[in-house]
């Protein structure tokens, strides 16, 4: 990333019998202004200070901010007072300033609308009494003594912890599923509080109720001096968490990708935890990328020995890339704790199978086999639902959203269609609506129908025990509520499922200890799609998923088992597999590397997206023309391709039509250049008009996915 001096605090002027302070307000830069105001208040505040400000005709939160670098005043129409201080709160720290001034820059948001949105809803709703009220109510956050004591690290573990304490860049952590990585963030973090009795530590996940296991780890360690920032809080519970990171009681924040603008006064170590995941990039919004801010967050911190790990056993294309270079420093575990064996991999040739077979016979004998002898298998099938079509065998009818370019999944056990993409819902037609066959057919299988076939055929089975054979299915349909989600989750690790069938979720973080098959049902589709990242999410989901199988030593020497991913593919040969079953992330790595280095892709490339969503398809592609025009003569416009305006692969959702535009350059610098210039162009030319029928635009820096 880019390097931005941290802006400076800014010397008030006089102006009648106070100062003028610049403070950030709420306001989408759609208005044309950068949303930096100036007030008027009877004597300097410092900058990061909280104050409540009239807009318009509310009031609303604002942050107290360093003079723009560039010296650039401010409008000052509205030289209105400032109506409040929140002075029971610290102003915020210089760093969190700076970094989000960087991100609104970066990703072209506005001041105010990305530096709102990283404080927690609740404070923006209170005044000066209501925030004094909360913070008497808070409870005293004395920082219990750890209640758990740390395993002795191993060789790899204690030289990993030493070079994060030592590393003058960031670390990426790269070791196999079950070798420890969390182990070393946690001896990290002890290392760095115990050092500074002030110290922070930031620790961010891509999901925090899926591992729940990992909550639990950190508080053992930490006790109450870990506070947690996730979607799944309350306002108030957020608030609350918010509050003491702060104020530096909490000690230790974990949390998902918003968590990365926790305000940390002093904070000095940041985990990414499973850096490689989509999750840390934000999907509406300023559309940041957790895992890059949290780089570029430690960089602003580096005077004060703040230190970054990123950690993975399958880094991002662009992490690894950066450590080949010597950008990050590169820190292997490589051997799983124990000694366990990672799993052997078994491909199965879909085309020798029997036709239409869910799972080959083989792989059925092997679960059975498994689930006989008290062991668990976990089965990845990336579809929930039990069919993704319903057709008419007779006419060809096939069961379409009628909003989206997708179709109706049909859902068995409530008798309906779903689009997973806007929610419409519809009951199981009982004749085709076309032709009035009666016999509507499920096309394909999803996690209800591999559930309902493993049911069927395990019906006779017995485990050790003698207890029939549990089947248990693991994705958004069944774990609806966090509750459900701890449910099952806690059902699988006492061993009370045998065979856990789900989607993607099955395949994070989890540490089951008694899964010693995992097979991939089905993952041929994501060899081939669109999306040029295709390959490498496929390779980390196996990697990941076969991950599960095998992790406690001392259980597959007792069981005399064999830890196995077995893969259903129609591609045998696929490169991917040979790299898979040496689980040779390296070698995967280099060969994608070198494949998007010959096709310009990032990371040798950078890529920026305009989307546009309109009612007609014409429209969003004619505005995007037009914005595309404006680009003649920006800086940076020489070393930009851009190309045609296109619809998205998914074009149209909700009744929406979308369509993109893709910028890409050798150079950052120039793209930034660029973007920077245009978005004040594109905001003009939204306000003019025009495009009708435009409903929305946005820019997508470092997109994920088209
Ligand atoms: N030094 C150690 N001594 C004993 N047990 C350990 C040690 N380090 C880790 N473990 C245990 O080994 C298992 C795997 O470790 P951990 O969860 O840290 O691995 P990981 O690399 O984070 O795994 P994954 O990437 O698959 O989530 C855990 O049950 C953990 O408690
Ligand atoms: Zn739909």
């Amino acid at each position: 990333m880019p390097e931005s001096p941290c802006p400076s605090p800014r010397e008030p002027s006089a102006a009648g019998g106070g100062v003028v302070l610049t403070v950030v307000v709420p306001m989408p830069a759609h208005g044309g202004l950068d949303a930096r105001l100036s007030y008027r208040h009877p004597h300097p505040l410092p900058s990061g200070t909280l104050v409540r400000v009239p807009l318009g005709r509310r009031t609303v939160l604002g942050v107290v901010w360093p003079e723009a670098p560039d010296g650039e005043a401010p409008a000052r129409e509205a030289l209105r007072p400032v109506q409040e201080v929140l002075t029971a709160l610290p102003p915020l720290p210089d760093e969190w300033c700076a970094l989000v001034a960087f991100a609104a820059r970066y990703y072209q948001r506005s001041l105010g609308e990305v530096a709102l949105a990283a404080l927690p809803p609740a404070l923006r709703a209170l005044d000066a009494a209501g925030l004094q009220r909360r913070l008497a109510r808070r409870a005293d956050m004395t920082p219990a003594a750890p209640t758990a004591p740390a395993p002795s690290p191993t060789p790899d573990q204690q030289a990993a912890v030493q070079a994060v304490a030592e590393a003058d860049r960031p670390v990426l952590l790269f070791g196999a599923t079950g070798s420890g990585k969390t182990e070393v963030y946690l001896q990290a973090a002890a290392q760095v509080l115990a050092r500074d009795a002030r110290a922070q530590v930031l620790m961010l996940v891509p999901e925090i109720n899926l591992t729940p296991q990992l909550e639990a780890r950190v508080r053992e360690r930490f006790g109450a001096a870990v506070v947690t920032l996730h979607s799944g809080l309350t306002p108030a519970q957020r608030l609350r968490h918010w509050l003491a990171a702060h104020l530096g009681q909490a000690r230790v924040v974990l949390g998902t990708r918003t968590a990365v603008w926790t305000s940390l006064p002093r904070l000095r170590l940041i985990v990414v935890d499973e850096e490689h995941d989509p999750s840390y990039k934000s999907q509406e919004g300023a559309r940041y990328s957790a895992r890059d801010l949290a780089v570029y967050r430690a960089h602003l911190l580096a005077a004060q020995g703040c230190r970054v790990v990123l950690g993975s056993a399958t880094p991002a294309l662009e992490s690894w890339h950066a450590a080949l270079q010597g950008r990050y420093r590169l820190v292997e575990l490589s051997d799983r704790i124990g000694g366990a064996a990672r799993p052997a991999l078994r491909l199965l040739d879909m085309r020798t199978q029997p036709r239409g077979a869910l799972l080959a016979p083989a792989l059925l004998e092997a679960i059975q086999a498994r689930v006989a002898r008290g062991e668990q298998a976990l089965l990845l099938l990336n579809r929930r639902g039990y069919a993704p079509v319903l057709a008419c065998p007779d006419c060809g009818w096939t069961s379409g959203c009628p909003h989206c370019s997708a179709y109706l999944v049909f859902h068995k056990d409530e008798r309906r269609l779903r689009c997973h993409h806007c929610g419409h819902a519809a009951a199981v037609p009982r004749a085709c609506p076309d032709c009035g066959n009666v016999d509507l057919a499920p096309l394909g299988r999803g996690t209800q129908r591999l559930e309902e076939h493993l049911e069927q055929t395990l019906a006779g089975l017995r485990r050790p025990d003698g207890a029939p054979v549990r089947v248990g299915r693991l994705d958004a349909d069944s774990a609806r509520t966090p509750q459900q989600l701890q449910a099952l989750l806690g059902q699988v690790h006492r061993g009370e499922v045998d065979v856990l069938v789900g989607t993607q979720m099955v395949a994070k973080g989890h540490d089951f200890r008694r899964i010693t098959l995992v097979a991939a049902v089905n993952p041929d589709a994501a060899l081939f799609a669109s999306d040029w990242r295709a390959p490498e999410r496929l390779f980390a989901l196996l990697l990941q998923a076969g991950g599960r199988a095998g992790r406690d030593a001392t259980f597959m020497a007792a069981q005399g088992s064999r830890a196995e991913l077995w893969v259903q593919t129609a591609y045998p040969q696929h490169p991917l597999f040979a790299a898979l079953a040496r689980h040779d992330y390296p070698g995967f790595a280099a060969q994608q590397l070198e494949e998007r280095r010959a096709a310009g892709m990032p990371p040798f490339a950078h890529q920026a997206l305009l989307r546009a969503e309109a009612r007609t398809l014409e429209a969003a592609l004619a505005w995007l023309q037009l914005a595309a025009q404006q680009t003649d003569g920006l800086p940076g416009r020489a070393h930009v391709t851009l190309y045609a305006p296109v619809p998205m692969t998914m074009v149209r959702v909700a009744g929406v039509e979308r369509a993109q535009l893709l910028l890409e350059s050798a150079s950052r610098p120039a793209l930034q250049a660029l973007l920077a210039a245009w978005t004040p162009r594109l905001h003009a030319l939204r306000r003019a008009g025009p495009a009708r029928g435009l409903l929305r635009w946005a820019i997508d820096v470092d997109p994920l996915g088209y």
